[in-house]
């Protein structure tokens, strides 16, 4: 159990230092912060809740990655090298992929709802 309860420790510790030094996921952590707000306004039901949750996830987790695989490259690559970049650019890539189609993801579930609200 102290294990388990140290792993979660350093676990945080990892998001911490993600979240300080790295503007992206902190601008994720933005974007998640409004996505949460807009849909306790809509009142969204328990589906849409699950697939956003699950979006939103996606986007964090590969930020993570992403910095994991910089701070990695680093270290094994401090000078300048044609597989260092493509690690790291590929590992954004990820990050992008992701933060589109949540985007997609956001625009078809809290459009509608967001619209009729301001429209209706
Ligand atoms: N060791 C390297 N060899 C070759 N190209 C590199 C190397 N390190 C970085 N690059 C190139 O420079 C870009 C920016 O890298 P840099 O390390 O400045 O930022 P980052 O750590 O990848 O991203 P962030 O700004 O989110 O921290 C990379 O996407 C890559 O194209």
């Amino acid at each position: 159990m102290r294990r388990f309860i140290a792993s979660l420790g350093y676990a945080c510790s990892g998001i911490y230092q993600a979240v300080r030094s790295q503007r992206h996921m902190r601008i994720h952590c933005v974007a998640v912060a409004i996505v949460a707000a807009t849909g306790l306004v809509l009142s969204l039901n328990v589906l849409e809740w699950a697939v956003l949750c699950l979006t939103m996830a996606l986007v964090i987790s590969l930020e993570l990655v992403n910095t994991a695989i910089e701070h990695v490259v680093d270290l094994a690559s401090p000078e300048r090298r044609p597989l260092a970049k493509a690690a790291k650019d590929t590992a954004a890539g990820a990050v992008l992929a992701a933060a589109i189609f949540a985007v997609i993801v956001g625009l078809l579930i809290l459009g509608p709802p967001l619209v009729q609200l301001i429209f209706g």
